[in-house]
């Protein structure tokens, strides 16, 4: 196996580092020829899946269905479109690839015209949500899987694709999953009648093909053996209690040893943490010996305005190492030139649902197996690589194997929404992969007729016109119709920037060191009514000021946030305009919003209790509110809230003041039953 000549790291890293060196791992550490800097034909050739090319195109063009499966970087995704396409494999149509996140689509797509020679949107181009570049000529589209769904509502068939290539199985997000079941339908009603027939290949680097092969119809498994360059991998020696600070030691330790030229990728779990060790890290850096040289870091989360996710994949300048900070929307898919390691805190935020109760809690948590081998996945694709998990072997062989399926543990409002949006009749027996629990479904239904989605007609479910309209907003349920309800409180124009500006993580700093300035001038836009009232006063600052960058450094507000917050503002009025909503503002009389919140939101409902606690109205489950909210000293009688967070306790986040009444005006039934038996 060759070593990196630059960076052999059982030597370079001292006796006494948290790391040990794991000399193999069965699978994972199987050499070929490096590719750097060698013409983009070349190194097409050098992958390991080009072995295979003339093998593959002849099981392909006999299948209908087939899983494949083969090493991170083996060339997947960037290849098997260009083999089909230079096969003239589904000719008649285009070649959808889809991936979990729109960062991935953009950036393969970008390679593939590349490598084709080609102008973006001409020949190969991708479609994600707010953005389509594709055009007449366009043979090979990447989008995301949420994309495709979306066109599976206009047309259930997928008639204008010959080939679906869905990418990246494992992640199994609610989206993809869905998508397994839509495309698998429409494979088989084209059949059924006699139409273009529509092949399916699903990849993955890390996924239990049986259960895939198994679901489409028990077809052929290919694998792809080889990986390109090795991949060293390090545990620590001993548990980490605190994974960020052996992130940033880990950060220091190699940018002080290894050349500048090897960047650096982290995967920690959210906006909050990610920009918050970005400042620590520039702020160390700024310290360090002449000999260091400089560090350029760059975060990466899915709100960040999408020209700034871009932006990871620049290089850094000449003598600079660049660190990306990131969520796991870094995980599946993408090549970062330049990444020679890999930093795994072996966490991740994801959703967790307890179907009993139907409330959705976000909670950081481990990563699965394929997670991991995902991550280390990053690195070693132009070049040997070094991953460091942050966690021991033992910890990771304690690791689930894969990752739960999203729709096992998420709300499924929204996915009974699209499901009957899809006109499937039958939504609680959908063939799914794997099939949420009964009750989950149940839960979701329940919710849908709450908000007036669904109705019974001739003994069936199907959407009501207002079900209808919301199921045209890329949104939850709660807040489409949140938005389609403001015309009957003339707040329409808040509450679309209540909504949008829900739709991006976070658009406020909250620097640590600088807490009084920072609480001082957030004070200014502070009212009682709660979060959603206080962000809606910073929003209507920023457009006074014309979206000011000074202002917005003063007021510790995130200028790049705000102007996503703008781009999906608009999209979403676009939307209201065509269903002819009337949009209007209520000006200074924001009771309305409050009272529209309420309308949208009244599932997420709590009550303070005499104890000053507070109680969840839906489920009764004990609930705080969290220390970043508004309201957290004011104890108000009933608010409405986003989501909820389970750390030390279950927290409420994003909270708004609402009264009793509206509560019962939204939903009189559910609260007849609801507000009784709260009082001990
Ligand atoms: N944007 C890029 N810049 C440089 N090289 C790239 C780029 N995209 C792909 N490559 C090269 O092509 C190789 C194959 O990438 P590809 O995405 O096709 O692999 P894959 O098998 O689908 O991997 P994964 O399972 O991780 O998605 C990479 O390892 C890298 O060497």
């Amino acid at each position: 196996m060759p070593q990196d000549p630059d960076h052999p790291p059982a030597k370079r890293f001292k006796p006494g580092s948290p790391f040990f060196r794991l000399d193999k791992k069965p699978g994972m550490l199987l050499p070929r020829k490096g590719n750097a800097s060698v013409p983009i034909d070349v190194q097409r050739k050098n992958l390991p899946i080009y072995q295979a090319k003339s093998q593959l195109i002849n099981q392909l063009r006999q299948l209908h269905s087939a899983v494949l499966i083969g090493e991170t970087g083996s060339g997947k995704t960037t290849q098997i479109p260009q083999y089909l396409y230079e096969a003239a494999i589904g000719r008649q149509g285009l070649v959808a690839v889809t991936q979990p996140r729109r960062v991935a689509a953009i950036s393969l797509a970008s390679r593939v015209a590349e490598e084709k020679k080609t102008q973006l949107g001409k020949l190969v181009g991708y479609t994600v949500r707010f953005e389509d570049v594709t055009s007449s000529e366009t043979k090979l589209k990447f989008m995301t899987d949420g994309m495709l769904l979306r066109e599976a509502i206009g047309d259930p068939l997928l008639l204008r694709y010959t080939v679906v290539v869905l990418d990246e199985a494992h992640e199994r997000t609610v989206h993809t999953d869905v998508l397994f079941g839509v495309v698998k339908s429409a494979q088989r009603k084209r059949r059924e009648q006699n139409k273009v027939p529509l092949k399916v290949i699903v990849m993955s680097a890390t996924m239990d093909v049986d259960l895939f092969s198994q679901y489409f119809n028990k077809c052929p498994v290919l694998y792809l053996e080889g990986r390109q360059h090795p991949i060293n991998i390090f545990y620590t020696k001993l548990p980490q209690s605190d994974y960020l600070q052996a992130a940033l030691v880990s950060i220091f330790q190699i940018h002080q040893e290894a050349p500048a030229s090897h960047d650096i990728l982290v995967f920690m779990t959210g906006q909050e943490e990610i920009e918050a060790l970005a400042r620590t890290c520039r702020d160390i850096a700024k310290h360090l010996p002449d000999n260091c040289g400089p560090m350029m870091v760059i975060p990466l989360y899915a709100s960040l305005p999408p020209a700034q996710q871009l932006r990871v994949f620049q290089p850094a300048p000449k003598g600079c190492r660049k660190v990306i900070l990131s969520t796991n929307i870094a995980e599946t898919s993408i090549t970062i030139s330049g990444i020679k390691f890999v930093i795994d805190t072996g966490m991740v935020k994801a959703k967790r649902f307890n179907p009993e109760s139907g409330l959705e809690v976000l909670a950081v948590q481990r990563v699965s197996k394929a997670q991991a081998w995902q991550r280390a996945g990053r690195a070693g694709r132009e070049a040997s690589g070094s991953v460091y998990r942050l966690y021991t072997e033992e910890e990771f062989d304690n690791l689930l194997p894969m990752t739960v399926p999203e729709i096992q543990r998420c709300n499924l409002a929204s996915v009974m929404l699209q499901l009957l949006a899809l006109g499937i009749p039958d939504v609680m027996n959908f063939d799914f992969m794997s099939k949420p629990s009964p009750e989950a479904m149940r839960t979701a239904l329940d919710q849908l007729d709450l908000l007036g989605a669904v109705e019974k007609k001739d003994e069936e479910l199907v959407l009501t016109p207002l079900g209808k309209k919301m199921a045209s907003f890329p949104l939850e349920p709660r807040y489409a119709k949140a938005i389609l309800l403001s015309p009957d409180f003339q707040c329409s124009e808040e509450v679309l920037t209540i909504v949008s500006l829900l739709s991006v993580d976070t658009v406020l700093y909250n620097p640590p060191a600088r807490r009084e300035e920072c609480l001082a001038a957030r004070r200014k836009f502070t009212t009682s009514e709660g979060d959603h009232l206080t962000l809606l006063n910073i929003y209507r600052a920023f457009k006074k000021v014309n979206a000011n960058k000074e202002w917005c450094r003063e007021n510790f507000v995130n200028s790049r946030n705000m102007g996503m917050v703008g781009e999906v503002r608009s999209q979403l009025r676009e939307i209201c305009l065509k269903l002819s909503m009337k949009l209007e503002s209520c000006g200074a009389d924001t009771g309305r919003v409050r009272r529209c919140l309420a309308h949208g939101l009244f599932m997420n409902a709590a009550e303070l209790q005499p104890d000053g606690s507070y109680t969840a109205l839906d489920t009764h489950q004990s609930v705080a509110i969290h220390p970043s909210s508004v309201l957290f000293q004011g104890k108000p009688a009933y608010v409405v809230f986003n989501e909820l967070l389970h750390t030390s306790k279950c927290y409420m986040r994003d909270l708004c003041l609402v009264d009793a009444d509206w509560l019962v005006e939204a939903a009189p039934e559910y609260f007849r039953r609801k507000l009784r038996p709260t009082k001990s």
